[in-house]
């Protein structure tokens, strides 16, 4: 695979919202390298998807870290324009059950990964003049009840793009996505239970759960010429549900919705 076109990294891009980046930045004309540690869905992603190229790579690993972000390089022939923090995982357990295991994984693939890659591309993103967008979570913008190690991760990744956008926003721009109830297997419980999705969905304004390319599409405009002022934002892609509290749905007003 050759240069000249813009080049991007994207990480946990072989499924779900990572995926609906990859294709979006596809179409917009990138060359995407995808870091992911999923080799079959991967596998799809380079025979699928022009000019996307699938590292299998663990975002906890430096080295792993190192390959991709090369690989980049090399394409770009040491500019990269784009970079992607997607991967991420969740673990729902209360705070007195934690484990220590738990608590570091999360840490680790959700925020510390942010921290590698960025630090990997800092100066090719520099010679690119690029953008970052990193995927928190509305989860980490208010507090989320079972959800302590991933709401505290992905806070840390929203005060990072903050600090980053604050010493680097004269040539790289830092800015991150808060999406709320995605229709990915994260939320296979969910999607799963029509009760439980009957329940979650009332509490969303707009009624329905999101779609990826509907995450996928304010990171491609984030990346963009169009977003060349927004620097430092954490933009919430929710369908309203963290605007505020909602008036409680009788349960039976829930089950008509269905
Ligand atoms: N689905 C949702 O409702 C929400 C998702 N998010 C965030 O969006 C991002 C994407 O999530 P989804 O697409 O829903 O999940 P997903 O599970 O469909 O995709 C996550 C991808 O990351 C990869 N991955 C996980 N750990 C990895 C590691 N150590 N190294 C390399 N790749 C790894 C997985 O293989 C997978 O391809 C995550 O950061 C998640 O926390 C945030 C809010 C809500
Ligand atoms: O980021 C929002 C989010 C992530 C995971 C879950 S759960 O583990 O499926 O409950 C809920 C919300």
């Amino acid at each position: 695979m050759t240069g000249g076109a813009r080049v991007a990294v994207v990480t946990g891009g072989a499924n779900g919202i990572g995926l609906a980046c990859v294709r979006r930045l596809s179409d917009d004309g990138f060359t995407v390298v995808v870091a992911d540690t999923d080799a079959e869905a991967g596998a799809r992603v380079t025979a699928e998807i022009p000019r996307a190229e699938f590292v299998a790579s663990d975002v906890r690993v430096r080295q792993d870290v190192d390959r991709v972000v090369g690989t980049a390089l090399e394409i770009g022939r040491g500019r990269l324009h784009a970079l992607v923090n997607n991967a991420g995982q969740t673990a729902r357990v209360r705070f007195a059950d934690s484990d220590e295991t738990t608590w570091r994984r999360l840490h680790d693939v959700n925020l510390h990964s942010v921290f590698s890659f960025t630090h990997a591309c800092l100066a090719g993103l520099t010679a690119g003049r690029g953008a970052v967008v990193s995927v928190a979570s509305v989860a980490g913008l208010v507090g989320a009840e079972d959800l302590s190690a991933y709401s505290s991760a992905k806070a840390g990744i929203i005060a990072l793009t903050r600090s980053l956008a604050l010493e680097h926003g004269d040539v790289i721009r830092f800015n991150a996505v808060c999406p709320g109830q995605i229709a990915t297997r994260m939320m296979a419980r969910v999607q799963a239970d029509d009760e439980l999705r009957a329940a979650v969905t009332a509490q969303i304004p707009a009624g329905r759960l999101g779609r990826p390319e509907e995450v996928a599409g304010v990171v491609a405009w984030l990346l963009s010429d169009g977003a060349g002022y927004v620097n430092g934002v954490a933009i919430a892609v929710d369908g309203g549900e963290s605007a505020g509290f909602r008036r409680p749905k009788p349960a039976a007003a829930v089950r008509r919705r269905g």
